[in-house]
């Protein structure tokens, strides 16, 4: 019989994760796996689990919780010598990885995803210095206005307190410089956000990378210049139409590696949580995880 480690963040989803964890361990049983659960208790949790999972030679790892457990549970599954199918359900706020596999965002509609999950998928992972990344790396007005939110307000509003935060600073029209190393091209710009996706979802808008594929060997760059008056609300509405790459206030770069850095202190979030500072090295490793999902309509 194989077996399958569920990595459950009982936290995830403002707690609501916890009603559909019989209907979860139940769905993977179902699907023939014998089930060890791993639940996590704080930050790190999850990926020690799936390292263990990877060293215990396990055929499956469900990750439950948001896409803060996920970067998690990737970290834990990368560069591993043997590497055990990964899927997830998905209790975030935001779920980008779900977005961007066409994985419903209700947990009776993710549940029943899993339980007609037959197809391997091999998707490229992103690599930031040391860690892994699997959506979304943000530098810039936003990425510094997430360092201005308490846990004790993301929990009470979600979403919600960024898109607070994010606009607060888009009025302050706060910009930095940043430095863009490609492999033949080096960009100096005076940026307001710098935007490293790897999916076609990034930040709940999934018609802001457009051409992201999950297995394209790329990441996608969006350095947005320094915005005034109306291109503000220029920019937002294109990154909701599909057309964000073509505004004038946006350079789009593909590549497999970048080098970003500033000459000022600059966090960065990656996958929605806070990351290091610059600067960062970035390279695609590409068809890394396997990730077990359905067929693609
Ligand atoms: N038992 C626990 N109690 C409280 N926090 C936990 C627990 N287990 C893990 N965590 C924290 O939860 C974080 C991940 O949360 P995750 O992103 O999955 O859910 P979320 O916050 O609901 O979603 P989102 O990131 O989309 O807002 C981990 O980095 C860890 O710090």
């Amino acid at each position: 019989m194989e077996n399958a480690m569920l990595i459950y963040n009982p936290s995830s989803g403002d707690e609501l994760a916890g009603e559909y964890y019989l209907d979860i361990t139940e769905a993977i049983e179902q699907k023939g796996y014998q089930l060890e659960v791993r639940e996590t208790e704080k930050s790190g949790d999850a990926t020690v689990f799936a390292a263990d999972a990877c060293r215990q030679m396990f055929d499956l790892v469900v990750a439950v919780g948001g896409d803060g457990t996920i970067n998690e549970v990737i970290n834990g599954l990368a560069e591993q010598r043997h590497q055990p199918l990964f899927t997830f359900i998905p209790f975030g706020t935001v779920n980008d990885f779900a977005r961007a596999i066409g994985m419903p965002m209700d947990p009776d509609k993710a549940i029943a995803y899993l339980k007609e999950a037959d197809t391997e998928q091999r998707v490229d992972i992103g690599k930031v210095n040391d860690h892994y990344f699997v959506n979304v790396i943000a530098v810039g007005a936003i990425a510094e206005a997430t360092y201005d939110v308490s846990p004790e307000q993301k929990t009470r509003f979600g979403a919600l307190s960024y898109y607070i935060e994010g606009a607060k600073k888009v009025t302050e029209n706060n910009s930095y410089p940043i430095r863009l190393t490609l492999p033949h091209q080096e960009i100096e710009e005076q940026a307001f956000l710098v935007i490293i996706g790897m999916t076609n979802s990034i930040a709940g808008f999934e018609k802001l990378s457009l051409e992201a594929e999950l297995d394209d060997g790329l990441m996608h760059v969006f350095i947005v210049k320094e915005l005034k008056g109306l291109d503000i609300v220029r920019i937002i509405s294109s990154a909701m139409t599909g057309t964000f790459s073509e505004q004038d206030q946006v350079i789009y770069i593909k590549t497999n590696y970048a080098r970003l850095s500033s000459k000022v202190k600059l966090h960065t979030n990656i996958d929605g949580d806070e990351g290091e500072d610059l600067p960062i090295e970035l390279n695609v490793l590409k068809k890394h995880i396997r990730l077990l999902r359905c067929h693609e309509k």
